[in-house]
């Protein structure tokens, strides 16, 4: 397939997601391949960036691209992590609409075409969100999960106005992810960080709700390890965002003390009128 026409690249991290890969690309050429599909299949590669998962992810994608499937596999074997696997398959691919989904299903592939239509020059971001009307997260996803999320996203407000800047499931144009730079690839949440980072106004990003699904195959790596680096993510984000004003209001409280303190040192100890 000519480079030339790849105008989408959909990229997959993946640990140990063996038994997801084939059901993930048969099903997302399935989507696109259907007489609807606003985007037509010989325009999208998939990218897998495994982290030498060594369960027979590399041979079943040969296998794939055996039947013709424009997919590859990135094996990393110094790296770890979901945000800087992510952040390498956007600096591999050659389309310049580039989509972000998990292997496990969770996201569904019957939504790719529209996530990689819904990109543009004036929406350079695109989120799947499971907030969005007519959606509702799987009844089947553990109530703690749904818990921790809200959370998440409850932290993250001030910081943007998409409403799942949890989601795993987006879409960027190559020219904003350029823009982004000291992205935090520790974490899982590199949507958000793409979402301040890149500066994406808030008119410029397209929301497209789906529902969440539930993993049949492998683990969740969601530990909670991996909610402290949410943690220290949000404090770089705050941080980055609002320093200006964090100094603002330090030199305030300064001056403000400084003024109280020379008040109350050229203040009399003696009442006025007792004053020559
Ligand atoms: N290469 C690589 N991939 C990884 C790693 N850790 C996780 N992944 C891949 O990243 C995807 C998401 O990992 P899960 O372990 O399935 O995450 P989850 O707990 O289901 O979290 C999902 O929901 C979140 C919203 O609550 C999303 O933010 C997140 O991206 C993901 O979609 C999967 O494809 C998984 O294989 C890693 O260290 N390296
Ligand atoms: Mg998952």
């Amino acid at each position: 397939m000519s480079r030339q026409t790849t105008h989408y690249s959909v990229i997959v991290p993946a640990f140990r997601e063996n038994g997801n890969i084939r059901p993930l690309v048969t099903r997302i050429y399935a989507a696109l391949r259907r007489g609807e599909s606003p985007v037509p299949a010989e325009q999208v590669e998939i990218i897998i960036v495994d982290d030498n998962s060594r369960d027979g992810s590399v041979e079943t994608v040969q296998d794939l691209q055996r039947e013709g499937y424009n997919v590859r596999i990135i094996v990393r074997t110094t790296e770890r992590g979901l945000s800087s696997a992510v952040v390498r398959g956007f600096q591999e691919a050659v389309g310049d609409n580039m989509l972000c989904m998990d292997a496990d299903l969770q996201h569904p592939p019957e939504y790719v075409p529209a996530m990689l239509a819904s990109m543009s020059p004036t929406y350079t971001f695109v989120l799947g969100t499971r907030y969005g009307k007519g959606v509702e997260m799987d009844k089947d996803w553990p109530l703690y999960r749904r818990i921790i999320s809200s959370g998440a996203r409850l932290l993250a407000l001030p910081l943007t106005t998409a409403s799942d800047p949890m989601s795993g499931f987006f879409g960027i144009r190559k020219e904003s992810f350029l823009k982004a730079r000291n992205l935090n690839s520790q974490g899982f949440k590199i949507a958000l960080d793409l979402l301040i980072k890149a500066q994406i106004p808030p008119n410029a990003i397209a929301e497209v709700p789906f529902s969440f699904g539930v993993r049949s195959e492998g683990e969740s790596k969601l530990t909670g390890k991996v909610m402290v680096k949410y943690l220290e993510q949000l404090a770089e984000l705050y941080w980055h965002k609002f320093s200006i004003l964090v100094v603002i209001f330090v030199l305030l409280v300064v001056i403000g003390f400084l003024y109280l303190v020379q008040t109350w040192l050229g203040s009399p100890s003696t009442p006025a009128n007792h004053r020559y």
